[in-house]
């Protein structure tokens, strides 16, 4: 189902197909449950506590910590300067903007410093951070761009989504604003332009390789918001 062949087979007889189209196809239906996710409405539409918001972030912290380390492997993997600057220049934002978001939003809702230090990962968290972490050991450039594309074009794709309402809370409102911005959208059209690129370097292996990575990814998202929902 993620091979060369299937890809090929998708492709024939399609205008423009694109891998990373394909791709997100054969994520289905994780892909679509993670955008439409209720976990978002509520943090748009008020409906999360900020006990729930500040719980999210904390787990969501688990995350951008390898993932911040694995946009360092995709820096030093990346096979020109053109792309380091792009990908750097998202690693500028990640530790600034989005970093100070993180730890504002911990002063804000009283995260307590063991909760900070030592936080008790949800399994789906740690599922998580070990996908991550394989990746930046194991994978190549397009595996590693495989898991980028995921990561950040779902996140956009759930920001544009969501309608937000007035008077929410100004940090829940940073948190959509970081994934609803004009360089954001255009980072991820960088992305997905590149892994279309480098997939047709791939040999067969690599290619499925990449695609199961890229799968895989989709689940690991599904299962993060699902665990981190409030009930
Ligand atoms: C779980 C998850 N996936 C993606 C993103 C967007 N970088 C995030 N912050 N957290």
């Amino acid at each position: 189902m993620t091979t060369r062949t299937d890809w090929n087979t998708w492709a024939e007889g399609r205008d423009a197909a694109r891998l990373t189209d394909w791709l997100r196809e054969v994520s289905e239906p994780d892909w679509s449950a993670t955008v439409v996710h209720p976990l978002f409405d509520a943090l748009a539409e008020g409906r999360l506590s900020e006990g729930d918001f500040a719980g999210y972030m904390v787990q969501d912290y688990g995350f951008v910590d390898p993932f911040t380390a694995l946009l360092g492997h995709a820096i030093g993997q990346a096979p020109s300067m053109d792309d380091r600057v792009v990908l750097g220049q998202f690693m500028g934002m990640l530790t600034s903007d989005e970093n100070s978001t993180f730890q504002r939003t911990f002063d804000a809702f009283d995260v307590s410093a063991a909760q900070r230090e030592t936080p008790d990962y949800l399994p789906e968290t740690l599922a998580f951070r070990e996908l991550l972490h394989d990746t930046g050991q194991g994978g190549g450039y397009a595996e590693i761009l495989a898991v980028l594309v995921v990561t950040e074009w779902i996140y956009l794709e759930w920001a544009l989504r969501v309608t937000r309402v007035d008077g929410l809370h100004p940090l829940m409102g940073e948190w959509i604003d970081l994934h609803d911005n004009h360089a954001f959208q255009e980072f991820v059209g960088w992305l997905r332009r590149r892994l279309d690129e480098e997939a047709e370097r791939l040999d067969d292996a690599a290619f499925a390789r990449m695609a199961e990575r890229f799968r895989e990814t989709v689940a690991r998202e599904r299962a993060f918001h699902d665990a981190v929902m409030p009930r």
